[in-house]
């Protein structure tokens, strides 16, 4: 089949063809380690699914070239621009993105669609500890001890919790910060999403922190274009229900809070036993000393409803303000 990028989807010519049935279908991700083993793992499950060959694309974006922070280039979209474009040009037919890195407080491109919200991983943040160190729970770190992160999510809490502790700014990818920490002339300690320990096959137990994960921790959206029926459908038997309601929960709430990249706001949605959805958010300073708490139930299939109520008491409660207070 031909299909048509709609009119006013980028400045692009409607050059997308596939041949479904037989065809390749190309999956663009981002180059880092991580990225691609979780596009190597939708792309096995979509050949299991379809006769359709899958090739995994590395897409370089600018986040990845940065080695700076990150709001210098205008936050975490700054991993999404050039794959997005590959997506609307024709360049790869699906992307796989850590939902988590999806900015909330800019609109998705019109012509494409999170077709799959695979089924959620692990949302812990875990704290980790050189290999070498004595010290290797939280209790044990000293007063003044370094933890870097990149999260102002996972500062605020770690402030919240540990006043005392000195955080730095870290990023990089996963192999490479564990690599920094085990140097041990850095940092006591470090914070990182087990989910992409697990992925990676690192097998580093760390002490999982009593915080609210980052909304969409832990699950992995795969963006089609809207114009292509026969990828959407495929694409939408690795969507998980489940996660979808969680996720509407979590993203409308970001969405209400119109929080930048750089907001430290957490936001967790879970279905419960009782079969209610309930969504726990924070929103806080940056270093945690003042935040503002909401955890609401609905009804599973009410999403959105619940993650606008939740963003509203939010704002009802000052969040506006503890948003307000921190540059982009
Ligand atoms: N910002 C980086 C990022 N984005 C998503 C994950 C992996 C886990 C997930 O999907 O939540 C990570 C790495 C990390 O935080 O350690």
């Amino acid at each position: 089949m031909t299909a048509l990028l709609p009119a006013g989807a980028g400045a692009v010519e409607p050059v997308f063809s596939w041949s479904g049935g037989g065809g390749v279908l190309r999956l663009g991700t981002r180059t880092s380690p991580l990225a691609m083993v979780q596009a190597r793992g939708v792309a096995a499950r979509l050949e299991e699914l379809a006769s359709v060959r899958v090739e995994v694309i590395g897409i370089q974006t600018a986040g990845d070239r940065h080695r700076g922070h990150l709001g210098e280039l205008g936050g975490k979209g700054a991993f999404m621009r050039e794959i997005d474009r590959a997506l609307l040009t024709g360049r790869v037919d699906v992307a796989v993105h850590c939902l988590k890195d999806v900015p909330g407080d800019v609109p998705r491109p019109d012509g494409l669609v999170f077709a799959a919200y695979v089924e959620r991983d692990d949302t812990a943040d875990v704290m980790l500890f050189p290999m070498a160190s004595k010290v290797q729970c939280m209790a044990g770190l000293a007063p003044g001890a370094l933890v870097g992160t990149s999260a102002v999510r996972r500062r605020a809490q770690l402030g919240k919790i540990r006043p005392d502790l000195r955080v730095e700014y870290l990023r990089g990818n996963v192999n490479s910060r564990l690599g920094r920490l085990d140097a041990g002339e850095e940092f006591d300690a470090i914070v990182l999403a087990r989910a992409s320990l697990e992925r990676l096959g690192i097998d580093r137990a760390g002490e999982a922190l009593d915080i609210i994960p980052a909304v969409g921790a832990g699950v992995l959206a795969v963006d089609c274009r809207r114009v292509d029926p026969d990828i959407v459908e495929l694409v939408r038997l690795l969507d998980d229900g489940d996660t979808r309601r969680c996720v509407s929960a979590e993203r409308t709430m970001l969405h209400g809070l119109q929080g930048h990249c750089n907001s430290p706001i957490a936001g967790h949605a879970r279905l419960e036993r009782d079969g209610q959805l309930s969504l726990r958010a924070m929103v806080f300073t940056r270093d945690g000393s003042e935040f503002v708490h909401s955890h609401e139930w609905s009804p599973p299939d009410k999403g959105e409803d619940l993650g606008a109520y939740v963003a509203g008491d939010l704002l009802r409660k000052g969040a506006r303000d503890l948003i307000g207070g921190i540059p982009h």
